[in-house]
């Protein structure tokens, strides 16, 4: 099994008498998009905050390629790169000024990094201009290089679609998974929008009240695993009873007029042959694909923004 870049276990944060982060247990691997998906207030920004030391824990453990924050900050946070707050940056310097100046944090960092480091953000055309001139974009790109500059295990991005327009989100998610690819880099990115989080991410933590409440993979989520049918019988009731004999009972629900059964469309025509077998009459049939909206919604009670 390939080793975790970042292991949660128990981690809380409480403040006053209210646990802000309460028992976040997770693991991330290597060259994964991952975020943390929850409403405003959810304690998003608490467990970034925690995670590169930016403020205590109050219990549990936070470990980087193995290694605890707690015991060795300084250790741990050589393999992290974060963008926590906006990304510090000198805006009468030019782009390619204020790499040089941040790799002088690190030892190590050479020309020809920094030269890498652009040509992945797509930013060559421009580092030599003042930062002033950047647009929003642009200036979070430069603040991805700087972050990746000393080749971190993982980059933490807090909100990073905030004002960001759709081609600048499109962008964003493509030069992450750029450096998934070709850094084997593992990122995690925190917003409240499930739409953002669907098109950047290869799984998601959902965060309520400080709490995990689930952990998706997207490309699951959005699966055929999640389709049903629905069915109208002219006798309801005979036909829940003889379906119980096709399905489990966890996999069959009374809506109103209609039986849900979660299996998808390829068990229609059985359940149609028995059912009309049994004289019991099919007023209506089909498949319906549960939208990922409709996932989420139910896991969170209907409080998610989408
Ligand atoms: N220092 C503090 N003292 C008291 N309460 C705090 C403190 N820091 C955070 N909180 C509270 O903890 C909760 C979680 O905050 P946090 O900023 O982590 O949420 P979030 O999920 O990042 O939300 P947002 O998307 O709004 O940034 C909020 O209710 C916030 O008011």
């Amino acid at each position: 099994m390939t080793e975790a870049v970042l292991e949660l276990r128990n981690l809380t944060k409480r403040i006053g008498r209210r646990n802000i982060v309460d028992n976040l247990t997770f693991d991330i691997p290597a060259g994964e998009v991952f975020g943390f998906l929850g409403p405003n207030g959810a304690g998003k920004t608490t467990t970034i905050r925690m995670i590169v030391g930016l403020i205590s824990m109050t219990k549990g453990e936070v470990r980087i390629k193995g290694v605890s924050v707690k015991d060795h900050f300084e250790l741990a946070m050589t393999h992290v790169g974060a963008i926590v707050e906006n990304p510090e940056m000198y805006k009468f310097l030019t782009g390619y000024q204020n790499l040089v100046h941040f790799a002088r944090r690190h030892s190590g960092v050479t020309k020809q990094r920094i030269d890498e480091v652009v040509s992945m953000l797509g930013l060559q055309n421009r580092i030599h201009e003042k930062v002033k001139r950047y647009s929003l974009g642009m200036r979070q790109r430069l603040g991805v290089a700087q972050a990746i500059l000393h080749r971190p295990s993982l980059l933490i991005l807090d909100e990073p679609t905030n004002g960001l327009d759709p081609a600048g989100i499109r962008e964003l998610r493509d030069y992450l998974r750029k450096l998934t690819r070709e850094e084997g880099i593992s990122v995690i990115v925190s917003s409240h929008l499930l739409s953002e989080m669907e098109l950047m991410c290869d799984r998601v933590a959902i965060i309520q009240s400080g709490k995990l409440v689930d952990v998706r993979s997207m490309q699951d989520a959005s699966g055929a695993a999640q389709s049903k049918i629905l069915l109208e019988a002219g006798d309801p009731a005979a036909a829940r009873q003889l379906l119980s004999q096709l399905f489990d009972a966890s996999q069959l629900a009374v809506s109103g007029p209609y039986i849900e059964i979660a299996a998808d469309k390829s068990a229609i025509p059985n359940i149609a042959r028995v059912l009309v077998a049994a004289d019991i009459e099919v007023l209506g049939i089909h498949s319906v694909q549960k939208s990922l909206e409709d996932q989420f919604l139910e896991i969170t009670g209907g409080e998610m923004v989408v």
